[in-house]
């Protein structure tokens, strides 16, 4: 489908957003008045510019407050649109968003409505312009599409159609299903947006918390299903108006939201239609839609690499080797070192001329990249690069694997190891490995031979969120779980998880407004994102962190006012209170489920690991216990040299 972008939805002047929606590949934008407004050129000179740019105009909006008012109003009404007109003609486009009346003081008879749209659409007509008719959810006696379409018919103009938008429709929770009955012919323009559930009113919610397809929390797939199964063949056009976009660089976000169209035709043409419900809309053909190869079936972390120079590496090491970690081999070409233990390999890269060092100076000691363990690391690739992915090719030696990679979000790698290629360990091939004495016995000293990765928790730039998640689904095909709130001392962290559908791989992305809190200050440490933390399974979570003790892992203490609290909670016994308290083990319930875990100290302040112990199908995070385990963070950080900066008290104006 041909795609477009409002520039409402990209930061900075209109000629920094056109050229972001054009690197991006965008097809056309619809130009919001205001950034007209705003431009010092004239109006010739906007479209000058598309057209060098290679940029249709889909839509001028929004033209606002006019039908539904008295003669007088009426007539200077219909001069403010004369005036627009000439606008878009010097624009070269003809199509206008109307966006209905809000006003408390227009009229709620859809009778006058129509026939003061029907002027309006016969004026347009004089100068061979057509007018898209839009509902906001805030509107007064209109506010759905279904009153738009009605007003619609009864102005009845060939010149005026209906505006949808996804945002509108579903913030409401109005039926969508019902578009499918508008002839397509009329519908003139779709405009799409996502959004999480916020807990606001429909303005609030629609010009502070829009995001993209994908991003949010509303099934923008089925309405787009619905609008298709009407047989509309426009665009499709974004329109997010978001506080986070507007702070964020404007190519970025046009390549985020690129991907979200991609993604989004792919859902769709896997949706079987509503008219036609024993075939899918891909089936059906009626619109060009992405079909990329299926998201990859994952086996889990074939490794997670490290960046580390000598003297990190010694330390990073010794902390492993507490943990339990053994070293495996050495890279058959390359200053790089692997150890592991159970099914949980890390890699370190001392690599002088390479990426890892690079991002080791960037961001001192942390993961610089991934491998995931898949079916088809080929067509994973094929499909990452369908998505706008960036594809990384790496230095490979002779008889040495080729792991193809592509640049996460951060400029991190993920790579994709084939599983044909040997199994998850496969990569192994490129080490000498050490000769192992006691044989594989030596690997699961500590974890257990059944260790292997849960999942792992990143921490974001304050705005990446959306990006990442999107990044994550459309590539992975992980399912964005519900946004939940954490508590830190310091200030709110905002959290959401996303998981393979057979939960080998699953994430868990955090991110902080607030400098002061474990989030904020991780990211500032690392200079970006980074891994905050590797949560590995085990068999038995007591017992594996009793070994380590042993070996001398300081594990994370936990205040023992959280036991006896668990203690009044779940009615458990004094002495298994006591043994968890002097391990640091919390706990945490669910329906029959329940979670067992504890936390290692962290290494240079920047990321730790976790041990769980999943019981009864729990499937969760302890979400419960994040406030304590990021209090002991705090307490641990303070204690160790590293107090929290001070936050800054900002004034925040919800409506500005
Ligand atoms: O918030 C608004 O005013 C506004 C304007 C134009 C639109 O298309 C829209 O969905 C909302
Ligand atoms: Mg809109």
């Amino acid at each position: 489908m041909r795609k477009s972008i409002a520039t409402v939805s990209l930061s900075g002047m209109l000629p920094e957003k056109l050229e972001a929606a054009a690197a991006a590949r965008f097809d056309g934008v619809e130009i919001f008045e205001n950034d007209l407004l705003q431009f010092p050129g004239t109006p010739g000179e906007a479209r000058r510019i598309c057209a060098d740019l290679g940029l249709r105009i889909e839509m001028f909006q929004p033209f606002r407050d006019f039908e539904g008012v008295a003669p007088d109003q009426l007539l200077r009404n219909l001069d403010r649109a004369e005036r627009k007109f000439d606008v878009m003609e010097q624009l070269g486009t003809e199509l206008l968003l109307v966006c209905a009346n809000i006003s408390a003081d227009a009229s709620s008879d859809l009778d006058l409505r129509a026939e003061q749209m029907a002027l309006l659409a016969e004026r347009a007509a004089r100068r061979k312009l057509r007018i898209a008719f839009e509902a906001l959810a805030w509107g007064g006696a209109v506010r759905t599409w279904r009153q738009v379409w009605d007003i619609v018919q009864r102005a009845n103009r060939p010149n005026l159609g209906v505006a949808l938008d996804s945002f509108h429709t579903l913030a409401i929770r109005d039926d969508w299903q019902g578009i499918k009955d508008i002839p397509g012919q009329r519908i003139f323009f779709m405009q799409l947006a996502d959004a999480p559930w916020v807990n606001t009113d429909p303005l609030t919610h629609s010009r502070h918390y829009r995001s993209f397809p994908g991003q949010g929390e509303m099934d923008v797939t089925g309405f787009v299903g619905a609008v298709l199964d009407s047989g509309y063949n426009g665009p499709m056009s974004l329109e997010i108006f978001s506080d986070e976009v507007r702070a964020a660089p404007a190519r970025s976000t046009a390549l985020d939201a690129m991907r979200s169209l991609l993604w989004l035709e792919e859902q769709v043409r896997h949706l079987p239609s509503l008219k036609h419900p024993e075939r899918t809309h891909g089936q059906l053909g009626r619109a060009v839609l992405l079909d990329p190869p299926p998201p990859p079936v994952l086996h889990g972390w074939a490794f997670v690499e490290f960046a580390v120079d000598g003297p990190t590496a010694s330390r990073l090491r010794e902390f492993l080797f507490l943990l339990g970690f053994c070293p495996i081999g050495r890279h058959r070409s390359k200053n790089v070192e692997l150890l592991g233990q159970g099914d949980v390999r890390i890699v370190l890269n001392l690599e002088e001329d390479s990426f890892a060092r690079g991002y080791f100076d960037q961001h001192g000691s942390s993961a610089c990249a991934v491998a995931l363990a898949c079916d088809d690391a080929a067509a994973a690739l094929a499909r990452a690069e369908a998505l706008g992915a960036t594809r990384v090719e790496g230095q490979v030696g002779p008889n040495e694997l080729t792991i193809p990679a592509v640049r996460a979000p951060d400029g991190s790698l993920v790579y994709f190891f084939d599983t044909h290629q040997g199994g998850s360990h496969g990569f192994e091939a490129d080490f000498v490995l050490d000769a192992m004495p006691e044989g594989a016995a030596a690997l699961d000293t500590c974890l257990g031979t059944g260790a292997r990765i849960d999942h792992i928790a990143a921490v974001l730039p304050p705005g990446q969120l959306d990006s990442w998640v999107l990044f994550y689904r459309a590539l992975l095909g992980l399912e964005p779980q519900p946004n939940t709130v954490l508590h830190d001392p310091y200030g709110i962290i905002r959290s959401r998880a996303l998981e393979a559908p057979n939960r080998k791989v699953r994430y868990a992305l955090n991110v902080s407004d607030r400098p002061g809190t474990v989030v904020g200050r991780t990211v500032g440490q690392f200079g970006g994102a980074g891994i905050h933390h590797i949560a590995i399974a085990v068999d038995d979570v007591v017992a594996t962190v009793r070994q380590l003790r042993a070996r001398g892992m300081p594990m994370l203490a936990i205040p023992a006012n959280y036991y006896d609290d668990l203690g009044a909670k779940y009615g458990i016994e004094q002495a298994t209170l006591a043994a968890w308290s002097e391990l640091g083990v919390m706990l945490e319930r669910s329906g029959e489920g329940e979670i067992l875990h504890a936390y290692s100290t962290p290494f240079d302040n920047r990321f730790f690991f976790e041990l769980i112990e999943r019981r009864h199908g729990y499937q969760g995070y302890g979400a419960g216990n994040a406030p304590f385990r990021l209090a002991a963070l705090a307490h641990w950080a303070s204690r160790h040299g590293n107090p929290p900066p001070v936050n800054q008290h900002t004034t925040h104006d919800p409506l500005s």
